[in-house]
């Protein structure tokens, strides 16, 4: 994949949709939080002291022996994208919301296979994520690991021996580490259990957040849980944590699913089939109402009421209609009431696709 690519194809490595519990987990991400001993955080930084962070970085990921260890990088310095390119980056996961938003010498490095991302001068000058499709959260972790391990080869990074990494927010002090999981979970909320199972997540050190990470909504019944406490845990303890807790709520997940199969066929049956023509022959989408179609879609498709389609479409929905992938491949930039427009187009040929024709 070139650079190009990164924002004219939706794929990505969690856009593949294989692995443990992939019906329920769309993916699973480790991130690492990295600031380099005697440089202040980002925050206090000043733009020359930014840029040469970048360029130290730039250096290393063109390093031959990095390239033949951990893959081919490309660099993307933000002052270079556009608005538009850098919204195309929240959409695919690679950066959050808050980097797309930011001014100054900030950057990104994504590996060809987009399943690894640095973001540069974030909130720490490092911030290393794995993104993986499905329940892979051990295998994100220890490729985490590897590209951590790769970067202090040639950086010295600001450690304590008796709290761990340093970071610019204390929350994040000690392994520096934010483990997640993006879960689909529309049976919890169609059974109202939803909520009550996220109040809890706080009692036992987890988070609740939306589609784009903090302060974000969660929308097409997608939510990320996440590690709070980052001190005083071993990496393996938060992901051992973790692991388990998802496993619950994948269960749980599965029961409120059969409830629904056993209690409410014909009405379950009736959403999925709305879903399914609403998608297939509408006119005119806002991405909120494709996003809760394609939920109910996806559920259909999970539980064996559609056949015909591949689960895969809908991670693949969930970039290539948003705002700005939209417009990006239009390459025009597009009035909302004609992204609209342009979206039940994308939706409807990717569905007929699966069924013959529209
Ligand atoms: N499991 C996941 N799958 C896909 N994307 C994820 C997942 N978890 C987080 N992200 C993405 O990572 C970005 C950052 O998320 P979030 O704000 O929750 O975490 P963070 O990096 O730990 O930031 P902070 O330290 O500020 O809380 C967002 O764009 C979010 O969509």
């Amino acid at each position: 994949m070139d650079r190009a690519d990164i924002f004219s194809h939706p794929d990505s490595k969690w856009t593949e949709g294989l692995g443990p519990n992939a019906d329920i987990v769309i993916s699973s991400r480790v991130r690492l939080a990295r600031n380099i001993q005697n440089i202040p955080f980002p925050y206090l930084l000043g733009d020359d002291k930014e840029g040469e962070i970048l360029n130290l970085i730039k250096n290393i990921i063109q390093d031959p022996d990095f390239k033949e260890k951990v893959g081919i990088f490309h660099y993307l310095p933000l002052s270079e994208l556009t608005p538009m390119e850098r919204w195309v980056l929240v959409e695919k996961h690679l950066i959050s919301p808050q980097h797309a938003q930011s001014h100054g010498h900030k950057g990104v490095v994504i590996r060809e296979d987009e399943a690894v991302s640095v973001m540069i001068n974030e909130e720490d000058h490092l911030r290393i994520q794995c993104l993986l499709p499905a329940m892979q959260l051990n295998e994100a972790w220890h490729l985490a690991d590897e590209i951590d391990d790769r970067f202090e080869q040639a950086l010295d990074f600001a450690f304590d021996k008796d709290k761990g990494y340093l970071t610019s927010c204390p929350t994040n002090v000690g392994t520096g580490m934010r483990a997640s999981v993006m879960l689909h979970l529309p049976g919890l909320v169609l059974t109202r259990q939803g909520y009550q199972i996220f109040a809890t997540m706080s009692q036992i050190g987890l988070t609740v957040r939306g589609m784009y990470g903090e302060g974000t909504e969660a929308l097409g019944n997608l939510f990320q849980i996440s590690n709070q406490v980052t001190l005083g845990l071993s990496e393996d303890d938060i992901i051992n944590h973790l692991t388990s807790v998802t496993l619950q709520v994948i269960e749980q997940e599965r029961h409120a699913r059969g409830i629904l199969l056993q209690e409410a066929k014909e009405q379950l049956e009736d959403r999925v089939w709305r879903a399914y023509g609403i998608l297939s022959h509408a006119r005119i989408l806002s991405s909120q109402e494709a996003m809760t179609l394609l939920s109910e879609l996806r559920l259909g498709i999970d539980m064996k009421i559609i056949k015909e389609i591949d689960p895969k479409v809908f991670n693949v929905l969930m970039v290539t209609t948003q705002p700005a992938f939209l417009q990006q491949k239009s390459e025009l930039e597009l009035q909302p009431q004609v992204r609209d427009i342009k979206r039940a187009e994308i939706v409807r040929e990717k569905i007929s696709s699966y069924s013959g024709g529209d």
